[in-house]
């Protein structure tokens, strides 16, 4: 469901609120890094994420995919923006696996806010490989 966000929709003062609010949730025992999601899906759901490590410190799973787990537990659908916090409150850019997390649930043209403005998701993660270089979903896949 396309619900045609508008830029002006966007409300990035609230994506960084409830990123920095998710950061304070944070389990980093191992690297002291707190990190912060949040998104705002395309039916106008903000959902959100933190990094949770692990003593087998290669286990981490970061901010984003905590808040990919919540996107889908709380209904599904894509994201149209998306921003990252440190534990300074400083927007972070989310690594390159979490480019890829967030690929697969993107609207097209997906904003996310980084240290130098706004860009898209596609700028961020290009030559991306999607759902789309797959064959066609299968009918159990749960795909929306
Ligand atoms: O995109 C990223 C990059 C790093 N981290 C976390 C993982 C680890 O707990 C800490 C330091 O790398 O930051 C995230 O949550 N998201
Ligand atoms: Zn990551």
């Amino acid at each position: 469901m396309n619900l045609g966000f508008k830029d002006s929709d966007i409300d990035w003062e609230a994506l960084r609120e409830a990123a920095t609010r998710a950061m304070k949730r944070a389990y980093v025992p191992y690297s002291d890094f707190p990190v912060g999601a949040a998104a705002l899906t395309e039916d106008g759901r903000i959902v959100s994420g933190c990094n949770v490590e692990n003593a087998s410190y290669g286990l981490t799973l970061c901010a984003e995919c905590s808040l990919v787990s919540q996107l889908q537990m709380t209904g599904g659908g894509r994201l149209v923006a998306f921003s990252c916090v440190d534990g300074a409150g400083n927007i972070l850019m989310p690594c390159g696996r979490c480019r890829q997390l967030l690929y697969e649930f993107r609207t097209p043209g997906m904003q996310l806010m980084t240290g130098s403005g706004i860009k898209t998701i596609e700028e961020v993660l290009p030559d991306a490989f999607g759902p789309e270089h797959l064959g066609p979903p299968r009918p159990d896949a749960n795909l929306e």
